[in-house]
């Protein structure tokens, strides 16, 4: 589904944000991208859909070279973007302009989207709050039923309840035959919800790995104080939070918080056990 080899991108010469970039996303998986603030998440997500053009390497969605925007590509694709802009007209209006670019757009999976976000259907777009303008756009982009779906901080703006219904609607709208990448810093939003976490950091990706496999090689636990067994720890008030190998234990909850503070931390330890074993479709770290 998206192809990226050697990615070379920066806004400017002497600051490159990418170099030797190497990610591949699939069908059939949801995954989440995390990252420190300006990391470069959104700029990897818009080199994806060909809104940023990589300096060097290649980066190939459905087949072609998404720097080429291909009418074809982009009518089975939907990106999100976090800022976003809708136009004064009612929700009607911009689904009769628009929805026809989408070849699979799924009218009445609209309909219950916005019935479950309670987002009010005949109101002109531009009269409603910001997360509400926001849920509208996650039904739309849902609804449109592409094989690529883009997400960059989904679930900014949205308040608690909303946040849980996103993931629930989200899960609703997955296939097999459909790819779903959602960007976020808010590592918590995104648990429950992504089967595989993919860790921007210091230019590349540091981690690309299947959840359920994180779950069978690793265990987050609160212990009083952190031994040599721990492959990274955090001091806590309650003692230490500790990651460990999971030597043969029945696999548990990934604290993904956790494992991001310790892949961004370049935790040593834990970067050289998880290169131990190539994992199932991208090489880590
Ligand atoms: N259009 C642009 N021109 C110049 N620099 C840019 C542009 N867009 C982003 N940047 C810079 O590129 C870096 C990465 O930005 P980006 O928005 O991709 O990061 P991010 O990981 O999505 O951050 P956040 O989590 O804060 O949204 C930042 O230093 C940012 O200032």
């Amino acid at each position: 589904m998206v192809h990226i080899r050697n990615l070379h991108f920066g806004y400017s010469k002497k600051r490159p944000l990418f170099q030797h970039l190497d990610l591949t996303l699939e069908r059939g998986h949801i995954y989440g991208l995390l990252g420190k603030n300006g990391a470069g998440k959104s700029t990897l997500l818009k080199n994806m859909v060909g809104l940023a053009f990589p300096e060097g390497g290649t980066c190939e969605v459905l087949g072609q070279p998404a720097a080429k925007r291909l009418p074809a590509v982009l009518a089975d694709l939907f990106f999100l973007p976090e800022e976003i802009y809708v136009p004064a007209v009612t929700a009607a209006k911009f689904v009769e302009q628009t929805a026809g670019f989408y070849p699979k757009f799924d009218h009445e999976a609209l309909t219950h989207y916005l019935v479950e976000f309670e987002v009010p259907a005949q109101a002109v777009l531009t009269a409603l709050s910001f997360g509400q303008q926001k849920k509208f756009m996650i039904a739309f982009a849902l609804a449109a039923n592409t094989s690529l779906l883009v997400l960059d901080e989904p679930t900014n703006g949205l308040d608690i309840p909303s946040k849980a219904q996103f993931r629930k609607l989200l899960a609703t709208a997955f296939t097999e035959e459909r790819c779903l990448i959602i960007s976020t810093h808010q590592v918590r939003d995104l648990e429950s919800l992504i089967d595989t976490v993919v860790v921007l950091h210091g230019q590349r990706i540091v981690l690309n790995a299947d959840l359920g496999e994180l779950a069978e090689r690793l265990t987050f636990a609160t212990v009083p104080e952190a031994d040599e067994t721990a492959l990274y720890s955090e001091g806590s008030i309650r003692g230490a939070y500790v990651i460990r190998p999971n030597h043969g234990g029945m696999p548990g909850r990934v604290d993904l918080e956790l494992l991001f503070n310790a892949l961004v931390g370049e935790a040593p330890a834990l970067m050289s056990y998880l290169s131990q074993k190539q994992p199932t479709h991208e090489p880590v770290l």
